[in-house]
């Protein structure tokens, strides 16, 4: 009988694959980075080649280690960072363009043309989404515009959309599956979510034609075998969900009003909102979280664009430190930030801001402030991000939130923890395993796939591994979130307010 479920994780920084065993624990691990390109300010892009390379690279990797073959593995499931766009062609496989990655920001201005207009009222209403360069509408809008003779290619049916799960079931299935999950699609701003299909008005909106969209399905059944020239040959692909909410189901937040905040390259803060679509009052993202045994889940959503991008920030673009976890000394050996604060709107702000505009800022600089203040306040940025989606959630939830799970790399620093704990003055909670975005992957292939026999089956695989409880005095919370605010909304409006000019 096979004894794993492998999993792709096919994040912004890295791609990995991990193999999990039926309690749900790690039995290998193989992870690669790959390159960032940043061609313009504001602009991010990554080689669709090199995330099939490294992916099918760290999944022999993953088995050749562990000395196993595909009769050991039950299945596939993959999890994926979502809204960033590829497109290629039909005829080769190949894509015709770099792909544009959620955080890049240059459609702001096509998007800023829809506010206010029937587009953006269409957006909100029928995919729960705010208009926002971030979601993959405006970034195939952009490639269709601007790769010679593409719009006409796509008008012939020449050319395939898909996010980077349907890019990956695509070339293992040697091009003849392009399927999405329904919470992919939910990312596209091209789908309504109320009606469950691919909305022709939204279509029209962004000039994409109907031919280039994949066929959506649910986030756990099989969709294709592997029929590339990989170890894991043979496999079923069984499930298959954004990030995001693959880390949701993974975190077993499976009854409405359970949250879960993600702190990788960014932070997501994603609340089980039930089995209808609940809108927000508080500029959160209303959202499909799966569709999982022929049931749709949604969920709200706060979306941070740079959360543990910050600490590779002060690593790649300043050298600051030499490794990620190095951050943990450095800000640790600080009692507090000094009175610096670091709004890292890199790409702009998120949610409850939907700023494109702002642009980062570090306030409260002064004489005696040395590096291991702006990592702190590096650090508590990630924070006071979380912490402004989880006001916005609690103003829309019903019910009170009574703990925050957390997960994500960003989650070894326990530093953000505690100070995560202090400025919500809730308890936050981190499990043993903080690979449950991988984790929720592989939970969705193994119950399409009778691996495992129900959700109730894999209760047991959640364990505490910490708790961290508030230390800090409100006042000085109070205090702290003031000033927060204050530096955020200093940073507002940067590339577009002609103050002083
Ligand atoms: N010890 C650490 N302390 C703080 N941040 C960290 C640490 N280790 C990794 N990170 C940050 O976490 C992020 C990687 O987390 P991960 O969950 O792998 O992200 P992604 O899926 O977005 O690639 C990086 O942005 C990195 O800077
Ligand atoms: O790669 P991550 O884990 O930062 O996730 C990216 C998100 O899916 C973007 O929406």
């Amino acid at each position: 009988m096979s004894r794993f479920i492998l999993s792709f994780d096919q994040g912004t920084t890295s791609s990995r694959a991990i193999l999990f065993n039926r309690e749900g624990e790690i039995r290998g691990i193989a992870q690669r980075e790959f390159e960032q390109i940043f061609p313009q300010p504001g602009w991010v892009e990554h080689d669709a080649e090199e995330i099939w390379a490294s992916q099918s690279g760290v999944a022999d990797e993953v088995m050749s280690n562990a000395g196993i073959s595909a009769d050991d593995i039950a299945a596939i499931g993959i999890t994926n960072q979502r809204e960033t766009t590829v497109v290629w062609d039909r005829s080769t496989g190949r894509p015709i363009h770099r792909a544009i990655v959620w955080q890049d920001r240059r459609t702001s201005e096509r998007i800023d043309r829809l506010k206010g207009g029937e587009g953006e009222a269409l957006i909100t209403r029928r995919t729960g989404l705010v208009p926002d360069a971030y979601f993959a509408g405006s970034k195939i809008e952009w490639i269709l515009d601007h790769v010679e003779g593409a719009r006409a290619r796509a008008e012939r049916g020449e050319l395939a959309f898909g996010t980077i799960d349907c890019w990956l079931v695509y070339r293992l299935t040697g091009g003849s599956v392009h399927v999405t999950d329904a919470s992919n699609a939910a990312r596209t701003m091209l789908y309504n979510i109320e009606t469950c299909a691919w909305d022709e008005d939204l279509m029209k909106v962004f000039r994409v034609p109907a031919s280039m969209l994949p066929e959506v399905r649910s986030s756990s059944e099989v969709y294709g075998e592997v029929s590339a020239g990989l170890a894991c040959r043979g496999v079923p692909i069984a499930g298959m969900a954004g990030d995001q909410n693959a880390a949701l189901f993974g975190q077993l937040c499976h009854e409405p009003g359970n949250v879960k905040n993600t702190y990788g390259t960014g932070c997501f803060m994603l609340m089980n909102s039930g089995d209808q679509p609940r809108k927000s009052s508080h500029r959160l993202l209303s959202t499909i979280a799966w569709q999982f045994d022929g049931k749709m889940t949604y969920a709200l959503e706060g979306s941070v664009f740079v959360g543990g991008a910050v600490v590779q920030w002060l690593r790649d673009g300043l050298k600051m430190i030499e490794k990620s976890a190095d951050i943990q000394g450095l800000a640790g050996s600080v009692a507090d930030s000094g009175g610096v604060y670091f709004v890292p709107a890199f790409a702009g702000l998120g949610a409850p801001h939907w700023d494109q505009y702002a642009r980062g800022t570090i306030f409260g600089l002064t004489r005696g402030t040395t590096s291991a203040h702006i990592a702190r306040a590096a650090v508590e940025s990630m924070a006071f991000q979380s912490a402004d989606l989880l006001d916005a959630m609690v103003a829309d939830a019903d019910a009170p939130i009574p703990e925050l799970r957390v997960d994500g790399g960003a989650t070894r620093d326990e530093i953000l923890l505690q100070f995560q704990s202090d400025v919500l003055q809730m308890p936050i909670v981190r499990p043993t395993m903080v690979e449950t975005t991988a984790l929720g992957a592989a939970y969705l292939a193994g119950l399409a796939t009778g691996f495992w026999g129900s959700v109730d089956e894999l209760v047991a695989n959640w364990k505490v591994d910490r708790v961290f409880e508030p230390r800090m005095p409100p006042d000085q919370v109070a205090e702290k979130r003031a000033n927060w605010n204050k530096a955020v909304r200093r940073s507002l409006g940067w590339l577009t307010d002609k103050d002083g000019k």
